[in-house]
């Protein structure tokens, strides 16, 4: 009876394919280890510290000023929130390896189309399943508190969408890689260097699949691919949303809105991001 190492030595055929498997399966812990980092550094808000939030809700007179806000002041204040969540997940995207070395045109172009899908993704941490409420302005708040936007249909969406996501639990690590692959879609509209996208945004994915398969979670994959479908719908209902709003106040949207939102969500003039 061969010792373990023994039997692994007598079988080169095996050794010869570890070897050759090892490096991408290094290079993909690598890159695992790098976005989870990168994730952890800019997330805004450590999961911990938003369950133990989860107490703050808002009260019957506090919705009750929120619903007596005007639209304009309701959007100003949502629109500085998701600009300020977007401009962690700009961070985020700096942090990936890889990410700076595409073209600042294609940064830009990832940034523009995927931002908020992150911001989205993220924000489902911060979502409470048990009463379907979400971290806003210091405490948690339902859907009712968004009354005053005119949107509720979208905000009904978000909700779901939110809780939908709960229903995965995600982890950290998960949640991570998730928003890395959104983040570096190849198939991003003018992208100049497609191809060198699709390269990173491969790799992410092996090594998302790797992670998810060492812990027997392949299931979610499957599950995480109609989500990414509803993100886009998701998203592209918010941009059409902001763009109504917007349109009928030309006059305020300058002044109202933080000018990264801008730059993102308008099709104004491109001006490269900070
Ligand atoms: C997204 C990363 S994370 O999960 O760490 C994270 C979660 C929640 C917030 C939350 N932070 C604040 O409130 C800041 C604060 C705190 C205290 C006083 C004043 C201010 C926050 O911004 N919520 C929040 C919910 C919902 C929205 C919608 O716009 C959307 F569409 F995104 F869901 C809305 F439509 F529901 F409003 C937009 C924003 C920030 C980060």
């Amino acid at each position: 009876q061969l010792s373990p190492d023994q039997q692994l030595v007598n079988a080169p055929g095996l050794t010869c394919r570890l070897v050759s498997v090892l490096p991408s399966l290094l290079s993909s812990d690598c890159l695992t280890a790098n976005i989870v980092k990168s994730h952890r550094e800019t997330c805004q808000y450590r999961v911990e510290e938003l369950q133990a939030l989860r107490w703050k809700v808002f009260s019957r007179e506090e919705v009750l000023a929120y619903q007596s806000k005007s639209v304009e002041e309701m959007w100003q204040r949502c629109a500085y929130r998701l600009t300020d969540s977007i401009q962690y997940v700009v961070e985020f995207a700096k942090r990936i390896d890889g990410f700076l070395e595409l073209s600042q045109n294609d940064q830009i172009v990832l940034l523009k189309g995927g931002s908020l899908e992150v911001v989205l993704v993220r924000m489902c941490r911060s979502f409470n399943p048990d009463n379907g409420t979400v971290f806003f302005e210091g405490k948690f708040g339902g859907t009712e508190i968004f009354k005053s936007l005119g949107c509720n249909d979208l905000i009904a969406s978000i909700f779901e969408f939110s809780q939908s996501l709960c229903a995965l639990h995600l982890s950290e690590q998960e949640v991570a890689l998730f928003t890395a692959v959104v983040l570096l879609n190849p198939e991003r509209a003018c992208l100049q260097e497609k191809e060198k996208v699709a390269r990173l945004h491969s790799h992410v994915d092996v090594a998302f699949k790797n992670t998810l398969q060492r812990s027997h979670r392949d299931t979610v994959l499957s599950k995480l691919s109609q989500k990414t479908l509803q993100l886009k719908s998701l998203c592209s209902l918010h941009i059409d949303r902001l763009r109504l709003f917007l349109e009928l106040r030309p006059l305020l949207a300058h002044s109202l809105f933080p000018p990264l939102y801008h730059e993102l969500f308008t099709d104004g003039p491109d001006a490269p991001l900070e």
